[in-house]
């Protein structure tokens, strides 16, 4: 690893039983870069992500982020160490409105605990950096309306909202495209692009026009490895990766 580089892995791997779901990913992603994993089903993307996160533990591998040897960090530690991961859907408090959604966030990134039964008084003191941060992401006019009452596109741009309450120095984001038209898909396109600036984001994506859009490198994962690496002309052409996507029927 280089200090050019945030995030590194080294002979990632993970077996379920027998079965070798990630083996040997030596994963560099450049500080600064939107950095995207792709690959056909099943390719080994939301294990790898697990096991960045810490959601599941590697069988053999090294995991560094800046710097550091974060292989035995647990989850919690991650995300104080400013690597955050993004768009599950379950991080939004649905009966609260989108306001306290952020407000919550706040707390936490100044090392609280949620605590439902923390003072209003003193949750209001983050008001107006929560409202700052809705404004960033163009939900300052639904600050009070419930969670649960946005679409489904907003609700993805309030979970930007609070993991960038978190101050993340880089954002792991899981197919933040899924289930999207294109109108959101082009608002949630600009919003990672402005988030991106003066951080570091690799994200997991499976509509390849947003990944040529928004990514400068791109790692294409089959069957747990890696498969090929560069830019977007450069994976997209790669006769392996054509292969690969054809064989998994995403022709
Ligand atoms: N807990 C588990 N136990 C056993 N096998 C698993 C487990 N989790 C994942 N796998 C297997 O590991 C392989 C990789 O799965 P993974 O979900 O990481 O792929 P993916 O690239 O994210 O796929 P998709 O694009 O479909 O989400 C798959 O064959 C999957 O069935």
């Amino acid at each position: 690893m280089t200090e050019d580089h945030i995030l590194a892995t080294e002979g990632l791997s993970k077996s379920f039983g027998g079965f070798h779901a990630v083996s040997d990913v030596d994963l560099r992603v450049r500080r600064g870069a939107i950095h995207a994993l792709i690959g056909p089903n099943g390719a080994g993307k939301t294990t790898c992500f697990n096991l960045l996160t810490k959601f599941l533990t590697p069988t053999t591998g090294t995991i560094r982020y800046n710097g550091r040897d974060i292989t035995k960090v647990p989850t919690a530690g991650i995300a104080q160490l400013g690597l955050v991961r993004s768009f599950q859907i379950s991080a939004v408090f649905p009966h609260m409105s989108v306001l306290e959604n952020v407000r919550v966030a706040l707390q936490r990134q100044r090392g609280f605990s949620f605590d439902f039964w923390r003072s209003e008084k003193l949750l209001r003191r983050y008001d107006a950096q929560a409202l700052e941060l809705l404004d960033e992401v163009g939900l300052a006019g639904d600050a009070g309306r419930h969670a649960s009452e946005l679409s489904y596109g907003r609700k993805r741009a309030l979970e930007l909202a609070t993991t960038l309450a978190l101050q993340p120095d880089m954002m792991l984001l899981d197919e933040p495209m899924a289930g999207m038209g294109h109108e959101d898909i082009d608002r949630i396109t600009a919003l990672i692009r402005k988030a991106s600036a003066g951080r570091t984001i690799l994200m997991v994506e499976h509509n390849l026009s947003v990944v040529a859009d928004l990514c400068d490198r791109i790692t294409v994962l089959a069957r747990g490895r890696v498969l090929a690496e560069g830019d977007y002309a450069t994976v997209s052409s790669d006769p392996r990766v054509i292969e690969a996507y054809i064989g998994a029927g995403h022709a």
